[in-house]
């Protein structure tokens, strides 16, 4: 065992998401059997007695690689020597609501969070923005910290990612894991686009399923990217422990690398790749290697993505703008 434990802190940590995500870090799953956590969880004050609450069940748990939990109710002390920031509480959205609305309700948390990060975490500090709207909340949280690298900022959009391989493993009749290399791009809303023009279904390219466009355009893309509405429907509540296991997917990958010979997808700040404007935090294929995501180069992006990589990209754009205006970036 690893012996310096590594701090993770947990913004929202009271909250649902919060809920199903700290003990699955607390076991182990985040970061492997051999690495030791320290659990630093953020709440605003109201939060924090339920915060509390979850600590002591967090220590009734025995878990053998929890090396402490501290709670705090401001970022400074929140993220003071964060080598992981989950950065998860935010205002949810209801039934009803688009992401647009949220955004200037949640754009005051995520600057302050982002000074504090610049401010004490650790030198390698790697930040996963789940708090909607995700992309622009990544956006903002860097613009904050000048001082760390925008790539240690990035949004999930790995729960999309896991929708897709669900609904087209379903569709093929196949198990999930053969299906390979498929693409969330965009933003984490209703305009993301799931892409299955490199996908591989064991092992194969997944023809069947892109020359069916009736199915692809009015079934599957519309399915992953309003997911999260039909979650709200359903359980009156937005997905909570589907999305802990997507930010542990997430951030397990970003440590410890991407299966060769496939890809996921994650919220960047763009480098310009694939025509997505420079400084936007958008999601793409990604590998992880040696401890650093990087974008999947190259593939051919035929009309059909095009478009729809396009609208999602002219949301963020929107997004970004709006922020601005706003004074937040
Ligand atoms: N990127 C993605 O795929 C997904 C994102 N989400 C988003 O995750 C966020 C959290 O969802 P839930 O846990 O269900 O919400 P929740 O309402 O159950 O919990 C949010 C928690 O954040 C806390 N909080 C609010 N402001 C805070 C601040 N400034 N600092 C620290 N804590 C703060 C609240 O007190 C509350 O305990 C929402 O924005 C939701 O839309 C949800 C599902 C998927
Ligand atoms: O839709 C929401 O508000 C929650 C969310 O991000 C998702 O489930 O994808």
């Amino acid at each position: 065992m690893s012996p310096t434990p590594v701090n993770v802190t947990v913004t929202g940590a009271a909250g649902q998401i919060g809920y199903a995500l700290l003990f699955r870090i607390a076991s182990g799953q985040l970061l492997g059997p051999d690495t030791p956590v320290r659990l630093r969880l953020l709440e605003i004050p109201q939060g924090v007695k339920a915060a509390e609450g979850t600590a002591m069940e967090l220590d009734d748990c025995a878990f053998p690689l929890l090396a402490g939990i501290d709670i705090f109710d401001n970022p400074t002390e929140g993220f003071e020597g964060t080598n992981i920031g989950l950065l998860v509480g935010a205002r949810p959205r209801t039934k009803g609501m688009e992401r647009g609305d949220l955004l200037e309700a949640n754009g005051g948390i995520f600057g302050p969070q982002g000074a504090a990060i610049n401010a004490g975490a650790a030198d390698d500090v790697r930040i996963l923005v789940v708090g909607n709207p995700a992309n622009t909340n990544a956006l903002i949280a860097s613009s904050h910290a000048p001082d760390v690298p925008a790539d240690r900022f990035t949004a999930m959009t790995r729960l999309d990612h896991n929708r897709a391989l669900s609904q087209v493993a379903t569709k093929a009749g196949v198990s999930v894991a053969e299906v390979r290399r498929l693409t969330i791009w965009g933003n984490h809303s209703a305009t993301q686009y799931p892409d299955l023009f490199h996908a591989e279904i064991a092992g194969a390219p997944a023809t069947a399923l892109t020359d069916d466009t009736s199915w692809l355009t009015d079934d599957f893309i519309p399915t992953v990217a309003t997911r999260g509405a039909a979650i709200i429907e359903a359980r009156g509540a937005s997905s909570a422990a589907s999305a802990a296991n997507a930010a542990v997917d997430h951030v397990h990958d970003w440590v410890h690398g991407t299966p060769e010979g496939d890809w996921t997808s994650a919220g960047l700040v763009s480098d310009g790749s694939y025509g997505v404007p420079e400084g936007l935090v958008s999601s793409f294929p990604v590998v992880s290697r040696d401890g650093r995501w990087e974008i999947v180069q190259g593939l051919e992006i035929g009309d059909f993505s095009r478009e729809r990589i396009d609208a999602s990209v002219r949301e963020l754009v929107e997004e970004r703008d709006a922020v601005r205006s706003l004074g937040l970036v």
